[in-house]
């Protein structure tokens, strides 16, 4: 189980010289007391320029290699383990010293909107906000300034991906980690998560297990017959399926949407499929 560090109270705040700024809050205004976060006297983020008449080249050089960002993408079916991969990865960011924050899709309100939660129930506090662009104003320009890392779950929602990870990583030298899936319940495309791979340092492919035979599951099967992209859900509308009961899982749904076109029936089906 992920544990987090200690909480801060707004008031508290108040109490931080701006100089030395301790924390940077975590924000949500679903939270009763403002969460999270992190540690506190940093190394600068600029070089310390030892030589008094240091051309201006070289110091954009410096500048530009201390503020050097990443992108790591973790992909793959739902189940998976992306937020659970996400969570680690922010953790180890954050118990070395470094200050983070987490973004998740206010779309996805399964489990409110103030964590990320895995399917196994681990969490940590985020920010649910509708776009990335958002993030900025919403947390404040000093507090971003203060960020090294910033994690991004359920990135297929966000439309404005591409655009956040560039300049976060390219100019803002943050390094950001993103979870999301690569595709949707068909396997097209899901969002702008396939087109930030040009922009990653690192890419993890991860699978779940069939719920159908234990075999590695590389596909997200959709159990009921609603069609549009997006449907926020978990088990009761969603299994991880390997390839050959993803195509039979399909031909069942497909069926079944046909026979409940044809008598006209008008609601959302869930498909039984063993
Ligand atoms: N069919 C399955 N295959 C793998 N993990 C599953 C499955 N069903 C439930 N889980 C649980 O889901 C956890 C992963 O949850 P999570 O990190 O939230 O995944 P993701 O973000 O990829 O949907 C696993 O550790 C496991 O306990
Ligand atoms: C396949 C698929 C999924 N979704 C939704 C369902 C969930 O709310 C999220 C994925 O969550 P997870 O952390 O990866 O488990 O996405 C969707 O809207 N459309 C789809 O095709």
């Amino acid at each position: 189980m992920l544990t987090m560090k200690p909480i801060l109270s707004p008031s508290s705040l108040s109490t931080i010289s701006p100089l030395f700024p301790k924390f940077l809050l975590s924000p949500s205004p679903h939270h009763t007391h403002q969460t999270l976060i992190l540690p506190t006297i940093k190394t600068p983020k600029f070089p310390i320029l030892r030589r008094p008449f240091c051309s201006y080249k070289s110091s954009m050089e410096a500048l530009r290699s201390a503020r050097s960002g990443e992108v790591h993408v973790i992909i793959g079916p739902m189940f998976a383990g992306k937020t659970t991969a996400l969570l680690r990865r922010v953790q180890s960011e954050s118990d070395n010293g470094r200050n983070i924050a987490i973004i998740k899709s206010d779309k996805d309100s399964r489990y409110g909107l103030d964590s990320i939660v895995t399917h196994d129930g681990a969490k940590l506090p985020c920010w649910a906000l509708p776009d990335l662009s958002s993030f900025r104003q919403k947390i404040g320009k000093d507090a971003y300034n203060k960020i090294d890392v910033i994690g991004i779950d359920e990135a297929q929602f966000f439309e404005d991906l591409y655009d956040f990870c560039c300049k976060a990583a390219d100019y803002d030298g943050k390094t950001v980690i993103v979870a999301g899936l690569d595709g949707d319940y068909l396997r097209r495309r899901f969002g702008s998560v396939l087109d930030i791979i040009p922009l990653a340092d690192s890419v993890t492919k991860l699978t779940a297990r069939c719920e159908i035979c234990g075999k590695r599951a590389f596909f997200t099967l959709r159990k009921t017959t609603e069609t549009k992209t997006e449907l926020i859900g978990g088990a009761d509308v969603y299994m991880p399926v390997c390839r050959q009961h993803y195509v039979n899982g399909q031909v069942a749904v497909e069926a079944a949407r046909t026979v409940l076109e044809s008598k006209n029936v008008d609601f959302d089906t869930c498909i039984e499929i063993k």
